[in-house]
């Protein structure tokens, strides 16, 4: 029988909630047997701190930091919670490397990240969008990408969303948006929803660039002069995972929202959706799912997950902090690295 895979917990910037949706997350009954696979990722004594700072005051309970395994990386100083700040950055840096760096040696089969802040980490002088290319960067693959996943509590339906362009200013999207790039993202898609989700089969969605698709050219031409012809040839070459686009960004998120909220409705639909940009894709995945979505990579030679939400400054150490999305970024890193290890019995067989 196949061993259950072990998880990497990264506490993400000590000066946000991390911590405590971590504490929360571990106290969950729901992951009470997965306990002893999940190892957090951080400082010892500032969980500690945490821990008895919130533990009489909080909306959820608290896991005893006794009561699960820790890779204890020290910070280099004490961190005030509340403001992202260079020392916070440099912590929250280590904590990913060490776990990475573990991945790669084989102790851990996926890595859950807690937030970060990207500015923090500038400050500290790590020069990287997001954690997402410091993990593609340190596993050395070229083809990456940001998948968002949420299972419907209302109608079990799963929503995907693969952003094309990630964390670059609106003002580069357009020259980004190359053909090369889009069938790179689609061939990811592809391989992503056959490998990790186990789909032989999956219908995918495709926003347009401009309002309407660029009715017709009068809007803008990108749909016309090339991405409209690629998806054609795409078809063609991949029957089994058919494109439909390019669809007016505007209303691509209306069947997906009814198969979200409408359990009588039957909707043939999209088992993946590919946004040109992060927000594009991100507004209608946080609008329907900020409490459930996990961020995923997609390419890497582990499994890495992440809650859709951030560093929450604005409410750290208040004890309020909601731990639903870490929690299922956990599920979701047990499950992806279970089928990765299945398959990897099999293929060694
Ligand atoms: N996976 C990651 O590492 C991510 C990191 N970020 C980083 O987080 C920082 C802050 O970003 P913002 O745009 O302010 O987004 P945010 O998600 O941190 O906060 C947006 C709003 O949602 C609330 N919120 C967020 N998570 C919550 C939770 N678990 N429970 C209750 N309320 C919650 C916050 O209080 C705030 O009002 C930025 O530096 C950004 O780069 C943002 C998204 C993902
Ligand atoms: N908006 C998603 C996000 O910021 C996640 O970034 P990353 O740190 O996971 O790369």
């Amino acid at each position: 029988m196949n061993p259950q895979p072990k998880l990497a917990l990264t506490l993400g910037d000590p000066a946000g909630i991390g911590t405590e949706i971590v504490l929360k997350a571990l106290a969950d009954p729901l992951l009470y047997k997965m306990l002893s696979t999940i190892t957090v990722v951080g400082d010892r004594s500032q969980v500690q701190n945490i821990y008895l700072s919130l533990k009489d005051h909080t909306n959820l309970p608290l896991a005893d930091p006794d009561s699960f395994e820790m890779l204890d990386t020290a910070t280099q100083e004490p961190i005030a919670i509340g403001v992202g700040n260079a020392a916070s950055g440099a912590a929250s840096f280590t904590y990913l490397d060490t776990a990475i760096a573990q991945a790669l040696a084989g102790k851990f089969d996926a890595i859950v990240t807690a937030p970060i802040a990207k500015s923090a980490w500038k400050l500290a002088g790590h020069h990287y969008p997001g954690q997402t290319e410091l993990l593609a960067e340190r596993s050395g693959v070229e083809e990456f990408g940001m998948l968002f996943v949420g299972r419907s509590p209302h109608t079990g339906w799963i929503l995907r969303t693969l952003l094309a362009t990630v964390h670059i200013p609106l003002s580069e999207v357009t020259q980004a948006l190359t053909p090369d790039l889009i069938e790179r993202k689609l061939e990811l898609l592809r391989r992503s929803l056959l490998k990790d989700f186990g789909l032989s089969q999956a219908r995918i969605a495709i926003a347009g660039i401009n309002p309407h698709s660029g009715e017709q050219g009068q809007l803008g031409t990108e749909e016309q002069e090339w991405l409209n012809p690629l998806l054609k040839q795409w078809n063609h070459k991949y029957p089994d995972f058919p494109v439909d686009g390019a669809i007016p960004p505007d209303t691509m998120w209306v069947k997906p929202a009814q198969a979200w909220y409408e359990s009588d409705r039957i909707y043939v639909g999209h088992e993946a959706y590919l946004a040109m940009y992060h927000d594009q894709g991100l507004i209608p995945v946080k609008l329907l799912a900020f409490d459930r979505a996990v961020n995923t990579t997609i390419g890497l030679p582990f499994v890495r997950t992440s809650p859709d939400h951030g560093t929450a400054f604005d409410i750290a150490g208040k004890g309020i902090a909601n731990p639903a999305s870490l929690i299922e970024s956990i599920f979701l890193a047990a499950d992806l690295a279970s089928h990765h290890k299945a398959k990897s019995v099999v293929a060694n067989e």
